[in-house]
């Protein structure tokens, strides 16, 4: 029985150290149509040049390498035997998809990845007609996908075919579930590509992965003999049932089909992703015969043919420049812990004083710093799999039962999962902590992975209580609020990247909850920031002071409750007051702008303006330019408070 993983022991060839590989056969095929030009031979070696094309573009830019490393021959069959965009190749996540914009009329732009103005990391439909559906969220391509085929089955013009690749982490989460259900029932035809590299970020986890290892344990289902059994499986009608019943008595309940064909799938598979003959001669059978849902089961190496990439899967996933031949990585030694990692250390800290405090991460142990609490306290971390609303109401669960849950998800994640949060949270007012990571801009990652509304949909929900860390000490001090904190859901949220350098307390104390601090007193303008604008502001008030405009400066630490008392004395004692938030309108700012209303605060004509981001979305750049372009810099407060005062900045520049 042949392989099919390769051995890890196979030593990668030595690569030479250009920066531009040599790729005849990619130079002869700038677009899809140009690989149906090339024998299948050819498209074997065009797919070893795109993998060094790959690597050498992401070697330039940082980016997500490994998985896309693994679809490089995928991607080349695809677009040898489908004809996108006509047909409609939807890549869940997106991250893996750099070998598909190479391919995709996008390879001379392909070393702008990630940088402002450049391409994006994920599929983008206002980015290319080949990117028939945006992602990078994960888990949505097999709903997106049946979408395109009930539509063209109602004769909406110009869609074809419909593959969805979706990987084997996120065909953990319900929503991939949820679309399978439905396409099984409604029959329609529609190609989904497993690639099942074994890997999310992390090794995966659950009763899935475990079920799909058992499948290709079983052997390659599709060598040639079999690949003939499986296209059997693709014939209309009552062919394919007597093939599948055939098939079934054959292989029985150990058939790796099993669950797929349940849910009304013809099942192809495994097979191995990297050999290029074996790839197209499964699409090209399957494009041919398919009269309803395939799900093709393909095996890949997260990685694949990188070394570095291959030896070390986790660390490969997102990387940051990196040379070529070493494979190090260009990581500058930062002069501030991570508010990721103070998280980390906080929360296992909290755990060793109260056996009742536990962790859940939505496979982002090490982006969320679950993964120090779980080298501690294994039994007391749960990695539940990319599964956000699964998540909330497994903590919801456990704090109905008297556990500490820490909810430990990204800000733009937990988007995914609003309902349980108002209706398994909220409204039973139990105490589950959510950790938000990543909130505000994120820099490369683009608007898709901006924490942006966190503080407009939790401030606006009863029983909670939000708070957002100034730096890496408040971090520490809100965890242990968070953790002191049985009255109801509480919510803290922190940046991605470095903390300030500030000193982190050695036994942080809970803050008192619905009390912010004051960090200079003056009596024109009073800065009220919330969250990782602080330094922002109080930079601010020092270009404000040489103006000879004295500013109070203050950080609100809570959203929700606000702090009244010191929110009503910065509005009596100011002529102006600015609120700064990392976050979309409606959120802390419109809050403090209700309560002045309500209080009548703003009828003795007091100057206010609410900064916060703008009602667009913004696309990747480095988070300094991001917040340029938000207009939440120390120069953009200054300027909203001068204007807020009156006064004209560049009169003001001509008198001096
Ligand atoms: C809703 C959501 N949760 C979490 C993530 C973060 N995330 C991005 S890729 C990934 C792992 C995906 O694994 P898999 O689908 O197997 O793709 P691979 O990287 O292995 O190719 C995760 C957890 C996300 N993008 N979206
Ligand atoms: C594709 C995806 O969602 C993740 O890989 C994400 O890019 C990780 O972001 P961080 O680097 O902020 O952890
Ligand atoms: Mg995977």
């Amino acid at each position: 029985m042949t392989p099919l993983r390769p051995n890890p022991a196979r030593p990668t060839p030595a690569r030479p150290n250009s920066d531009r590989p040599t790729t005849p056969h990619l130079d002869r095929a700038p677009w899809p149509a140009d690989l149906k030009a090339l024998s299948d031979a050819e498209l074997a070696r065009l797919a070893g040049e795109l993998r060094e094309e790959t690597i050498s573009a992401v070697s330039v830019t940082g980016g997500h390498l490994g998985s896309g490393l693994g679809v490089v021959e995928l991607s080349v069959a695809l677009h040898a035997v489908f004809d996108a965009p006509r047909d409609k190749i939807i890549w869940d996540v997106g991250h893996q998809c750099y070998p598909h914009k190479i391919l995709t009329g996008r390879r001379g732009r392909i070393r702008t990845l990630r940088q402002g103005g450049g391409l994006s990391g994920f599929t983008k439909r206002a980015e290319s007609d080949y990117d028939p559906f945006g992602a990078a969220h994960s888990s949505t391509s097999i709903s997106a996908g049946l979408g395109f085929a009930a539509a063209r089955d109602l004769g909406a013009p110009g869609v074809g075919d419909v593959v969805a690749v979706i990987g084997d982490g996120a065909m953990s989460a319900g929503m991939a579930w949820e679309a399978m259900n439905n396409a099984g029932a409604l029959g329609k035809r529609l190609f989904v590509i497993l690639n099942d590299n074994e890997m999310s970020i992390s090794p995966p986890v659950g009763a899935l992965s475990e079920y799909l290892s058992r499948i290709y344990a079983n052997g390659p289902l599709h060598d040639l003999k079999a690949l003939a059994e499986g296209a059997a499986a693709l014939l209309p009608g009552p062919a394919r049932e007597g093939a599948r019943r055939a098939r079934d008595l054959v292989r029985g309940a150990a058939l790796g089909g099993t669950l797929f064909e349940a849910l009304g799938f013809s099942y192809v598979g495994p097979i191995d992703g990297h050999d290029m003959g074996q790839l197209l001669r499964v699409m090209r059978a399957a494009r041919a015969r398919a009269d309803g849902p395939v799900l093709i089961h393909c095996l890949t190496v997260k990685g694949k043919g990188y070394a570095p990439a291959e030896s070390s899967a986790d660390k490969y996933h997102g990387v940051a420049k990196f040379d070529v031949v070493s494979g190090e990585q260009a990581k500058g030694k930062p002069a501030a812990p991570s508010y990721t990692a103070v998280f980390g250390e906080q929360l296992t800290r909290a755990a060793a004083l109260d056996p009742r405090v536990v962790g859940i991460t939505a496979a982002m142990a090490e982006g969320s710093g679950i993964s120090k609490l779980k080298a501690r306290f294994p039994e007391r971390a749960f990695d539940v799999g990319i599964a956000e609303q699964h998540a909330v109401t497994f903590a919801a669960g456990l704090a109905a039962a008297g556990m500490r849950p820490f909810c430990a998800i990204y800000s733009t994640f937990l988007q995914r999962a609003y309902d349980q949060v108002v209706h398994d949270v909220a409204l039973q007012n139990l105490p589950v902590r959510f950790a938000l990571d990543r909130a505000g801009l994120v820099g490369a990652d683009g608007a898709t992975h901006a924490g942006a509304f966190d503080l407009a949909y939790l401030c606006t929900l009863p029983n909670f209580t939000v708070m957002a860390a100034a730096d890496e000490a408040e971090l520490a001090r809100m965890v242990a609020t968070a953790a002191a904190h049985d009255a109801g859901p509480i919510a803290l949220r922190y940046p991605r990247g470095n903390g300030t350098g500030v000193a982190i307390p050695e036994a942080p104390q809970p803050l008192e909850i619905g009390r912010g601090r004051v960090l200079r007193e003056g009596s024109a303008v009073a800065l009220l920031s919330l969250g990782g604008r602080l330094e922002e502001c109080l930079a601010a008030a020092e270009a404000l002071e040489a103006r000879g405009l004295t500013c109070t400066v203050a950080d609100a630490r809570f959203a929700k409750p606000l702090d009244r008392g010191l929110i009503l004395r910065l509005a009596r004692g100011h002529a102006a007051l600015i609120t700064v938030e990392e976050g979309a309108a409606g959120g802390f700012g419109a809050h403090v702008l209700q309560l002045l209303a309500a209080e009548g605060a703003l009828d003795r004509g007091l100057r206010i303006r609410t900064l916060t981001l703008p009602d667009r979305f913004i696309d990747q750049d480095t988070p300094e330019r991001m917040y340029a372009e938000a207009g939440l810099t120390a120069a953009d407060i200054t300027a909203a408070a001068l204007a807020a005062l009156g006064v004209d900045a560049a009169t003001e520049a001509a008198t001096a």
